[in-house]
């Protein structure tokens, strides 16, 4: 069934060479289906591959080989029906949130009348909480807010898929549950099929349907994949209190615990 396979990457493959000229594969035979609707985080040690890997989805880089379906169409390069949310929203200083947002929905909608552009603007800053905030500029914003600009403007071109590249990384873990919630509730009611990465594994759990733990780099693939078996909508201090959590939770840091032992037996392997 096409929702089950709606995202599938195949033998995904990225090398880079390296300053002798040699491809190092970075990732090497990367394989995964995400369901549509599905929230699948990826997650594992600094530097293994992951930004590499949704940035392949994004078609921002380059495949070196394998490949990546989307709604049943290989990527090629970026486009619309792949909204990227970066950790840090670089927004135009000179354009308010609602002109931040209004450029890129411009662009993809083009044959939209003023009214309805003007109503997918708006209706995208009203999900992430910035119905009266709308005219303010980058500069009156805190970097929280600034991320629900982000946010408002990748689901404002209506994507099939969001790419969630550590999101909350660059917030205070107040700001960040707040943006864990602004993100679950457009989830809840919009059903967009998301890749997020993360390292934080407890947002993992309370957020995702399937996690995906890579192994270590150079020649990273996935490890494993863990299914979290919480319902939606999600309370977050209910899930806490369940056992299943604990258990997640410690599936996640064991696997990232081994990566760590692998890491390291490597290093000395390299020098011994
Ligand atoms: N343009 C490039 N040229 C050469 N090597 C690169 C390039 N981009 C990334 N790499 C290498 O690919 C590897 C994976 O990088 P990537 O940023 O995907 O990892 P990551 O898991 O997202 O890291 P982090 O968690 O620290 O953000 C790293 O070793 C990195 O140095």
């Amino acid at each position: 069934m096409i929702e089950d396979r709606y995202v599938e990457l195949f033998e995904v493959v990225k090398a880079y060479p390296n300053p002798f000229g040699e491809a190092i594969k970075v990732v090497d035979g990367f394989n995964l289906m995400v369901k549509q609707g599905e929230l699948v985080s990826v997650i594992g040690h600094s530097g293994c591959g992951k930004s590499t890997v949704l940035n392949m989805v994004a078609g921002l880089i380059p495949i070196t080989s394998g490949g990546v379906i989307v709604a049943g169409r290989e990527v090629t390069g970026p486009g619309p029906d792949r909204a990227v949310v970066f950790q840090a929203p670089c927004l135009l200083p000179w354009l308010s949130c609602f002109g931040n947002v209004m450029l890129g929905v411009k662009q993809v909608f083009p044959d939209a009348s003023k009214a309805e552009r003007q109503q997918m603007v708006e209706y995208s800053l009203c999900a992430v909480g910035l119905k009266d905030s709308m005219h303010k500029y980058p500069k009156e914003m805190s970097g929280g807010m600034q991320q629900r600009v982000g946010i408002a403007r990748a689901i404002a071109l209506r994507p099939k898929m969001l790419l969630l590249d550590e999101p909350f990384g660059r917030l205070d873990s107040l700001t960040r549950m707040e943006l864990q919630e602004v993100i679950l509730n457009i989830l809840n009611f919009e059903k967009i099929t998301t890749m997020m990465i993360t390292h934080d594994p407890d947002e993992a759990v309370y957020m995702s349907d399937r996690i995906c733990m890579m192994t270590n780099g150079p020649g990273a693939k996935v490890g494993e994949v863990m299914e979290i078996d919480f319902e939606r909508p999600r309370d977050r201090e209910e899930i806490m209190e369940t056992a299943d959590f604990y258990e997640y939770r410690r599936r996640l840091l064991q696997f990232l615990d081994d990566c760590e032992k692998e890491k390291i037996a490597r290093k000395k392997a390299k020098v011994g």
